[in-house]
């Protein structure tokens, strides 16, 4: 056993001790309609009623007794620690920012180090305007022909999104690599975050997934169904073959209790985007679902070949959801229909992250107050429910799970 390890997260819905957040910034008041595509969003939300909403959530949290710690607070510190690293970071974020000129990249570091840490990762978030740099001029072809585009680097309003980037699984994280180019920016936060933190930094965090790695995957789609079962999903954002290196680096660490690895193969369509999109455990045996995912599924479970212990072994099974949970969770599940099942009602509360709760004890989850149908029907589940405002945060597509990642949980 080794005494080292700061993260624990064995399960989904074990008592939630420290979770990360990020508080919703000005990269959000930088969205413009002609960005919203490029930048996963639908709407432009109203930040002042965002944060609003963002610190009740927050608060929700810490009257519940768990730790809230802030990716932006967390990611200055870290690079707080040495002068050298805080310059390594800066490069490497102008660089993925994609600058090439080197004018420009100079120009670029003397105004984030006009600012001190904190103000400066908070910059880096919100995007850099090019009339902001007092002596910017076009340059390259690339300015001349994008002369009339506001940014030298572009807001990251994705952000607050903070399960995506990087997932604790067990004892380590998955440092993803995200499937569009504007999140995959965001993933810089948590690598200089874990490499240098006084917190992290030579703790035992083993690393199951790279972020130069050249699959993606996305937190969306890692679910700890158990201490034995990972259930990953092959998705509009996750690869399968990122599915397959992390059931090689899972399964034979014995870092790990993790035995299966079940991979999910769900639409690739908005609507669906990760796993936890279309469910999230409430309860040791219940969840609440997208009534477009009660199957017949196609899933794969990945163990180690008991033939050949060296090897993984692959099966697939066609069924329904709630029978691929019973049988490997070992008991009868109950799936909560979000919106009931009703056609019109399940569609709205879908788009709204109905079913994408934040457990923060078993049988005691977060959920976004528009959702009322789905809401209700879960209290007459017998689930505790911590409602949180949501007119704002619900407009970038993710709800109370995609909005925190837990970084210790109690133990079932
Ligand atoms: N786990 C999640 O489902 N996260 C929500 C991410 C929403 C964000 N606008 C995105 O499209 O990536």
């Amino acid at each position: 056993m080794k005494d080292n390890r700061i993260l624990n997260v064995n399960s989904e819905i074990g008592k939630l001790r420290t979770v990360l957040l990020h508080r919703p910034g000005e990269e959000v008041e930088n969205l413009t309609p002609d960005l919203l595509e490029r930048l996963l969003f639908d709407d432009i939300p109203y930040l002042k009623v965002a944060q609003e909403e963002h610190d009740a959530f927050a608060d929700t949290l810490r009257n519940a007794g768990v730790e809230v710690l802030y990716l932006e607070e967390l990611a200055a510190e870290a690079i707080s620690t040495s002068e050298e690293l805080k310059m390594e970071f800066i490069h490497e974020f102008i660089n993925e920012a994609n600058v090439q000129s080197e004018s420009l990249h100079k120009a670029l570091v003397s105004y984030l180090l006009s600012f001190d840490n904190k103000a400066m990762v908070d910059k880096m978030m919100a995007g850099i305007r090019k009339e902001e740099l007092s002596d910017y001029h076009s340059e390259s072809l690339c300015d001349l022909v994008n002369v009339t585009y506001p940014f030298v680097c572009d807001p990251m309003p994705n952000l607050y999104f903070t399960r995506d980037p990087f997932a604790t699984i067990g004892h380590g994280i998955t440092l993803n690599h995200m499937r569009t180019e504007t999140r995959n920016r965001e993933t810089i936060f948590a690598k200089y975050i874990f490499q240098a933190h006084p917190r992290f930094k030579d703790k035992d965090i083993p690393l199951w997934f790279n972020r130069g790695e050249n699959t993606s995957i996305e937190g969306g789609d890692e679910l700890i169904l158990s201490k034995d079962i990972l259930a990953v999903g092959i998705s509009q954002r996750t690869d399968s073959l990122s599915v397959e290196k992390l059931a090689e680096r899972i399964l034979f660490s014995d870092d790990t209790s993790f035995k299966t690895i079940l991979a999910f193969q769900i639409p690739v369509s908005r609507a669906f985007m990760h796993l936890d999109t279309v469910f999230t455990q409430v309860d040791y045996d219940k969840f609440t679902v997208h009534p477009g995912i009660v199957g017949p599924l196609n899933v794969y479970a990945i163990t180690k070949d008991p033939d050949n212990p060296t090897e993984l072994k692959t099966t697939k099974e066609v069924d329904t959801l709630e029978n691929i949970l019973s049988k490997y969770l070992k008991r009868d599940v109950t799936l909560i229909q979000c919106g009931g099942g009703d056609e019109i009602i399940s569609a709205r509360e879908q788009w709204n992250d109905g079913s994408n709760t934040l457990a923060i004890a078993p049988g005691e989850v977060v959920v976004y107050s528009r959702n009322y149908v789905t809401n209700a029907l879960l209290e007459k589940h017998g689930i505790k429910l911590h409602v949180i405002p949501s007119s704002e945060l619900s407009r970038g597509r993710g709800g109370p799970r995609c909005m925190s990642m837990p970084l210790i949980r109690d133990d079932l």
